[in-house]
C-alpha cells in the first residue's frame, strides 16, 4: 500500500476498474461513483436490468483485503499517475472487497491505448449540432464491405445525419483500432472517430455480461455521445431486447449479392445468388497463410491494415517448443528441424536442453522450482527471439504441464506456439540410456529423475506427437517440418 505524500492510500484498479472510471470521468455514464451492493443488485447480473435503471450495468470495484478500511483512495493508472479521488461510502465483500462511492476527478488521464483519440462524450456534444440525427457505430472489429454498406445504408434512411464510429478498445491493447480506422476514407466526409473502452464485467474476476447487457451498455454509452441511433458492429454486443435509450437499429442478415455485385440485406439478393461473409476465422487463416482477402468482402485499406496487425505466419515469430523424456530424442530432431528452418530462409536460434543448462541455468537443479525456472527463462529469450521474427527451437524436458501452459502464453504475446510431444516409451529411452543416466537413476544416483523418480505430465495440448522408436530420426524430422509448411509457418 502506498501513501502519497500522506494523503490517502493509492490503487491502480484492473482492466474492468479503469474501463469504468474512464466512462465515469469522460462523462459517459451519468453516475457519481461506483455502485453500492444494494445499487449494483438492483441492476442485476443476468436478464434485463429494472426499468427506470440509471445504468444497464452494474459498475463496481473491487480491491484487495489491505484496502477494506480504506475511507478515500486514490485511483492510479497502471503508472502510478493519479486518475480520481474515491470517497468511500461504504465497503462490502463478495468473494472480494469491493469499495463504493463518489470518484473526483485527479487529472486528465495520459495512459491507455488512442489517447488522442479518446474524445469524450462532452467534447463530441459541444460541437455538433444537436438538431441533425446521429448515427453511432459501436465497432470492435474491421468493418469490411459488408459494414459498410448496411451503415451507407442506414444514413440513407435516416436522411441528412452525421456519423460517429465508436471504435472500442481495450486500454492496453489497440484492439481492432487500426483496421476501423483504416475504413475511414470509405464513410462520408466529416464522419468522426472516438475511442473508447467499454467494461466487460462489473469489476474484476466477475462474470461477463451477456451479449443483450453488452448492447444495451453499448447505446447507452453512444446516447451519452448524443447518438439518436446505434449500429453494432460488435463481436460482443447483440440488438438489446429494449429498454435502450436511442434507437438500435436491428442487425438484419446481409450477403454478398454476386449477381448485382453489391452488398444487400439477405432476403434481397438475387436467388441462388447470395454469398455469405467470410467469418472472423476465415479472415485468420487467410491472414495466418498470407492469402489475400477477396475483393467482394473486404475493401483494399481495409485488408491492408491487416495484413499489418496480422502478418502471416512465415513473417511471425515462432516458438517450436519439443517436450518428452531424456533420451526420447528431442535434440536429435529439434537440430534436424532447425537446420531445414534455416535452409528455408528463416532465422533460427537452437535452445538445446543442454547449452541451456550450462548457458541460462548453471547452478540450477533438477527440483520442481528450478525446472520451472529453467523452462520459464527458455520461454523468455524464446519469446524475445519471436518478437524480432524469428523461430526459436526448444527442447527441454519440460515435464510439468502449467509450466509449459506459461511459455505458450508467453510465446504467444509475442509470435506463435507449435508443441511437439515427443512421445517415445520410456523402455525404449532407457534402452538407449546414452549418457548412463537411467541406469545411476535406477541404482539411486541420480535423485529426481524424470521418469523414473520424477513426474513426466504428458502433454494433452499438443500440436504434433512423435515416436522416435516407430519412426526414423529422417522421418520425424519429415513430419515436423511438413506441420510447419502445412501451418503457413515455412514456405511450400
Ligand atoms: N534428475 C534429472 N532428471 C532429468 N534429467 C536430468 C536429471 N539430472 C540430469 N539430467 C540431464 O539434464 C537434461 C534435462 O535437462 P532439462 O533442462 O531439459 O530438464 S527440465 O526441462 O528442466 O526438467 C537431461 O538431458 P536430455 O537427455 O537431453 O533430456 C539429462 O541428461
Ligand atoms: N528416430 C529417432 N529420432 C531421434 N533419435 C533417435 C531415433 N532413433 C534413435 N535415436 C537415438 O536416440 C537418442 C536420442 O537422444 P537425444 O536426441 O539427445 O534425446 P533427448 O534430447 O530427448 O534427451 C540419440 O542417440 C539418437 O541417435
Amino acid at each position: 500500500m502506498t501513501h502519497p505524500a500522506g494523503g490517502p492510500a493509492a490503487f491502480t484498479p484492473g482492466p474492468q476498474g479503469l474501463a469504468h472510471l474512464e466512462l465515469l470521468l469522460a462523462g459517459s455514464c451519468p453516475l457519481p461513483g461506483f455502485m453500492t451492493r444494494a445499487e449494483a443488485a438492483r441492476i442485476g447480473r443476468s436478464g434485463p436490468p429494472p426499468a427506470g435503471a440509471p445504468w444497464p450495468v452494474p459498475v463496481e470495484l473491487s480491491v484487495p483485503d489491505e484496502f477494506a478500511d480504506a475511507r478515500a483512495l486514490v485511483l492510479t493508472d497502471p503508472e502510478g499517475a493519479p486518475l480520481a479521488e474515491l470517497a468511500v461510502t461504504e465497503t462490502h465483500r463478495d468473494g472480494t472487497v469491493r469499495l463504493a462511492g463518489e470518484v473526483r476527478p485527479a487529472a486528465p488521464p495520459v495512459y491507455g491505448s488512442l489517447r488522442s483519440l479518446r474524445l469524450t462524450a462532452r467534447q463530441v456534444r459541444s460541437s455538433r449540432d444537436e438538431r441533425r440525427a446521429l448515427l453511432a457505430v459501436v465497432a470492435d472489429r474491421p468493418l469490411h464491405h459488408r459494414a459498410l454498406a448496411r451503415i451507407r445504408a442506414a444514413l440513407e434512411r435516416l436522411g441528412d445525419a452525421d456519423l460517429l464510429v465508436l471504435v472500442d478498445v481495450p486500454l492496453d491493447a489497440e484492439g481492432a483500432a487500426p483496421a476501423v480506422l483504416a475504413a475511414g476514407p470509405l464513410l462520408p466526409e466529416g464522419t468522426r472517430f472516438a475511442a473508447v473502452t467499454l467494461p466487460v464485467a462489473a469489476a474484476d474476476g466477475a462474470p461477463e455480461w451477456s451479449a443483450e447487457r453488452h448492447g444495451l451498455l453499448a447505446a447507452h454509452v453512444a446516447a451519452a455521445y448524443g447518438a439518436t441511433h446505434v449500429l453494432l458492429e460488435s463481436a460482443r454486443a447483440v440488438e438489446p431486447p429494449s429498454g435502450a435509450p436511442v434507437k438500435v437499429l436491428a442487425a438484419e442478415e446481409w450477403a454478398y449479392d454476386t449477381a448485382r455485385q453489391r452488398w444487400r440485406p439477405a432476403e434481397e439478393a438475387a436467388p441462388g445468388h447470395a454469398r455469405r461473409e467470410l467469418t472472423e476465422a476465415d479472415v485468420a487463416e487467410a491472414l495466418d497463410h498470407g492469402r489475400p482477402l477477396p475483393e467482394w468482402f473486404t475493401p483494399e485499406p481495409v485488408a491492408a491494415a491487416l495484413a499489418r496487425m496480422r502478418p502471416s505466419r512465415a513473417d511471425r515469430g515462432l516458438t517450436l517448443f519439443f517436450t518428452g523424456l531424456s533420451g526420447s530424442g528431442k535434440s536429435t530432431v529439434a537440430r534436424g528441424v532447425a537446420e531445414e528452418i534455416r535452409r528455408a530462409g528463416r532465422t533460427v536460434t537452437l535452445l538445446d536442453g543442454d547449452v541451456v543448462r550450462r548457458m541460462l541455468s548453471s547452478g540450477l537443479t533438477f527440483s520442481r522450482a528450478d525446472r520451472d525456472l529453467n523452462i520459464r527463462r527458455i520461454g523468455y529469450v524464446a519469446s524475445e527471439i519471436a518478437r524480432h521474427g524469428g523461430v526459436a527451437v526448444c527442447a527441454p524436458i519440460a515435464p510439468y504441464a502449467a509450466t509449459r501452459a506459461e511459455v505458450r502464453r508467453m510465446a504467444e504475446d509475442t509470435g506463435d506456439f507449435f508443441l511437439v510431444y515427443v512421445a517415445t516409451p520410456i523402455e525404449v529411452c532407457e534402452a538407449r540410456d546414452r549418457k548412463g543416466l537411467y541406469a545411476k537413476a535406477r541404482a539411486g544416483e541420480i535423485p529426481e529423475f524424470t521418469g523414473v523418480s520424477d513426474p513426466y505430465e504428458a502433454p494433452e495440448d499438443a500440436d504434433l506427437v512423435i515416436d522416435t522408436s516407430a519412426e526414423s530420426e529422417a522421418e520425424s524430422v519429415a513430419r515436423v517440418v511438413a506441420a510447419l509448411r502445412d501451418g503457413g509457418w515455412l514456405p511450400r
